[in-house]
């Protein structure tokens, strides 16, 4: 109890509200006894197998739904399970208010019995990308990739026994060894090449058709983000980047968690002749400021023949007293409306 007040008293001395919450969060991940005291009057979002609960208001818009500790109590008793499942909560915020913020996937109860009582629908992660806006998406996107982190981290790679998480779900430590496993994500570089006038982009096989996108790729082990960015041009369009300049990052839930690091690089317009690896992708072309600018303004086109748009994924704006980011594919594409 005293080390509680302490982390409140730490937090509530400093004067930036954003020092206070940072505080108060790395406090609830090193103590469980203040983690569990949070749990108790927390928001929570729910998750059914990995998609998050989602409600629509009056305007036809859609929001995660509100709920609190006590709500997700009385749901579980209404769905026949025990207050136990609780305790797999796991830690992904805290409000302004320094009020903790706590995500719980109810994968193994009745999905619809669970929708009918909160009032909302559990929907696809992609979806929900899409319908939710502000702070909301990359909110849900940490809920989901941390969940998805614990259902797929039981057991120690080391040593095959069981591994334990800590009350916020930061960390999980193998019951026989004690290594400690925490979340992981893959660094991944995604860069708009420009030879000055054009821009790059290509689309996979797998892509919806007519989109493109910047070029991405995995980093290599060992590798800086200029060694990862310039070997992946080289290798999927055949060019040789000149200079690069890091624009913004973002962390990307789909397929399984990357850290995007989006950079602008320039290539020479005298060596600027494509050379494309057709097993990496389907396909890649220069586009003028004036198609990406009509193509960001436009909805992506789905039938055949039509010119290709570039991918703009959904904007997962986050603002607040100090911080102001937007996705990293945006915010490159973005630049092309001031350089216009
Ligand atoms: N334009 C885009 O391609 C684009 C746009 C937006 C987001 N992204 C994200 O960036 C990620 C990387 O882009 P990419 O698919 O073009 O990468 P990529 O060009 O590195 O090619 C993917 C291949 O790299 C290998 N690989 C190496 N390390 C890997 C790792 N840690 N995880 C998975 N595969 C690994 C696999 O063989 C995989 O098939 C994608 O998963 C996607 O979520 C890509
Ligand atoms: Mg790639």
């Amino acid at each position: 109890m005293l080390r509680v007040l302490q982390i409140v008293r730490l937090s509530s001395r400093c004067s930036s509200s954003f020092v206070s919450r940072m505080r108060f969060l790395n406090g609830l991940k090193q103590n469980d006894d203040v983690c569990s005291a949070a749990l108790q009057n927390a928001h929570m979002f729910l998750f059914h197998r990995l998609s998050p609960l989602l409600q629509r208001n009056h305007q036809g818009t859609f929001r995660t739904a509100e709920l609190r500790t006590s709500d997700v109590q009385s749901l579980l008793e209404n769905l026949g399970s025990d207050r136990t499942l609780l305790q797999e909560a796991v830690l992904i915020g805290c409000t302004e208010q320094n009020q903790a913020q706590f995500c719980l996937d109810i994968g193994g109860l009745d999905q619809m019995a669970a929708e009918e009582l909160c009032g909302g629908t559990f929907v696809d992660l992609r979806k929900s990308f899409f319908l939710l806006s502000g702070a909301e998406a990359p909110l849900v996107a940490k809920a989901q990739a941390l969940l998805r982190w614990h259902q797929t981290s039981g057991f120690c790679s080391a040593t095959g026994q069981p591994t334990h998480r800590n009350r916020a779900g930061s960390q999980r430590t193998c019951s026989s060894s004690g290594i400690i496993y925490y979340p992981k994500m893959s660094p991944v570089v995604i860069v708009l090449v420009s030879d000055g006038e054009h821009c790059l982009l290509g689309r996979q096989a797998t892509f919806p058709r007519g989109l493109y996108s910047a070029l991405a790729g995995f980093c290599d082990m060992g590798e800086t983000l200029e060694e990862t960015l310039s070997r992946e041009v080289a290798e999927e369009v055949g060019l040789e980047v000149q200079s690069f300049s890091f624009s913004s990052s973002q962390h990307w839930p789909f397929p399984q968690s990357s850290f995007m690091m989006a950079c602008h690089a320039s290539v020479s317009p005298a060596h600027a002749q494509l050379c494309v690896d057709h097993s990496e992708l389907e396909d890649a072309r220069w586009f003028s400021q004036q198609e990406v600018l009509s193509a960001l303004q436009t909805p992506p086109h789905r039938g055949g023949g039509a010119p290709p748009h570039p991918l703009a994924p959904p904007k997962t704006r986050r603002r607040s007293s100090t911080h102001h980011r937007v996705d990293p594919e945006h915010q490159i594409l973005n630049r092309l409306r001031r350089v216009h």
